[in-house]
């Protein structure tokens, strides 16, 4: 008979706008039923804890290190990750144990794949014992110890994925990511797997509008509506290393950087690094086997018009479609953490997580470590869950 399981995946981006978590069930091949998902934002206080730990990691040399305020972030990352399991259990009349697994991708702290470096804080076993569910933590490594980038990998959900879409559109498909960093899975007609970073997506457009207005990001686009691309910034963006090089390589953060403050107007800068996030996405594309049909967008760049506009017109120039994932029936927010579910399983059942053409590895391997939740587990009576919040929320505002 066939192992199906209901698997959670909680994922928390390079964006660090929040959790996302999405309940799937799946047999970690080609059989997905895509169940209830919830995005939780985190509060100001959170993010900007998570930005310090971004400047405490830099002195970092090994991945279990936890310089600085990084052990007590990654504590409270994990307690807020349990929160929203909690919260995303309760709003779906969910019962804990009606789910086989939990899949944790944890927050990207720094990654560095030319030093075989990628560092994801979350505590998998403390998120065990919080949940009382078996967790799959740290599914990255693996892969860079076996040559890989680290990244992407929701590519072997995108080809699960697009078994269920074969009716609807035309082939090659292409899976985009806009998240903070932008990624595109080719699926062929043969089922030819092609991946791989494609440039910064949101990242410098949050960075740029932050810096200018407070706020975290251009809602719909409405900055660089206003804007007009300085072409001289464009292409300085689109000249780097990153789209010039011919091995393709996974991103950081900080390998892209926002343009000073007064090099250009609010809007136009808003408009600029729009459109370099959406020619990016195309220049980075002829490294695929084949020009796309279709590219299937999801991210919360998908809700950015300024973005979108381009790569549509960018993508019809070359007889392609741009579509947002909704449109093929998918949810554009929820995918990352429906792949992180999916994923689980299959480390849970020794199955690849990667491939050489999606991450560069040396061979198909699997990843992630399981935890167990102690066997005397109980949940947190809600008066120890709300003590525990109350405590998370009130080291968000003393730790900032
Ligand atoms: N309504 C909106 N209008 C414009 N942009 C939006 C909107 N909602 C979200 N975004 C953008 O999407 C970003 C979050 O996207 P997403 O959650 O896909 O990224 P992530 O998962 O954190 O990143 P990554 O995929 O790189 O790990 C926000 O930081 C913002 O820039
Ligand atoms: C190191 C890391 O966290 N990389 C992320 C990031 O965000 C987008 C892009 O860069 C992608 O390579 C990856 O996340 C997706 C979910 C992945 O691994 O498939």
């Amino acid at each position: 008979m066939t192992d199906i399981k209901r698997a959670i995946g909680l994922m928390s981006g390079t964006s660090m706008d929040g959790i996302d978590i999405a309940l799937i069930r799946t047999d970690g091949h080609s059989l997905v039923e895509r169940g209830p998902s919830l995005s939780v934002a985190y509060s100001d206080g959170f993010r900007a804890r998570l930005k310090q730990g971004l400047a405490d990691v830099r002195v970092i040399r090994s991945r279990d290190q936890r310089p600085g305020v990084l052990a007590r972030l990654e504590r409270d990352l994990t307690l807020h990750h349990a929160i929203a399991l909690h919260d995303f259990l309760h709003v779906h009349a969910i019962h804990r144990e009606a789910i086989d697994l939990i899949g944790f991708h944890g927050q990207t702290m720094m990654h560095r794949p030319d030093e075989g470096l990628t560092v994801q804080i979350g505590d998998g076993r403390l998120l065990a014992t919080e949940t009382g569910i078996p967790v799959v933590h740290d599914m990255r490594a693996n892969d860079m110890a076996h040559g890989g980038q680290g990244a992407p990998l929701i590519p072997a959900y995108h080809a699960a994925l697009a078994a269920g879409l074969d009716d609807q559109c035309g082939s090659p498909v292409v899976f985009v990511n806009i998240g903070g960093i932008s990624n595109l899975t080719y699926v062929g007609s043969d089922g030819t797997l092609v991946a791989f970073d494609s440039g910064p997506g949101n990242m410098l457009i949050d960075q740029w509008v932050e810096t200018h207005t407070g706020a975290a990001f251009d809602n719909g686009g409405a900055i660089a509506a206003d804007g007009v691309v300085d072409e001289a910034l464009a292409r300085r963006y689109l000249s780097h290393s990153f789209f010039t090089g011919n091995v393709r390589r996974s991103l950081d953060r900080g390998d892209f950087l926002p343009p000073h403050r007064d090099e250009a107007s609010l809007a136009d800068g808003a408009r600029t690094l729009a459109f370099v996030s959406a020619a990016a996405i195309l220049k980075s594309a002829t490294h695929l086997p084949q020009r796309p049909k279709i590219f299937v967008v999801s991210g919360g760049g998908r809700k950015n018009i300024a973005i979108m506009q381009v790569l549509k017109e960018l993508a019809a120039g070359q007889g392609a479609e741009v579509v947002s994932a909704e449109t093929m029936g998918l949810d554009g927010d929820a995918m990352e953490a429906e792949a992180w579910a999916y994923l689980a399983v299959r480390s849970l059942k020794g199955l690849p997580l990667s491939y050489p053409t999606t991450t560069g590895c040396d061979a198909p391997v699997s990843g992630g470590i399981l935890v167990h939740p102690e066997t005397d587990f109980e949940i947190p009576g809600e008066m120890m869950r709300f003590q525990r919040i109350a405590e998370t929320i009130a080291g968000d505002d003393r730790d900032r």
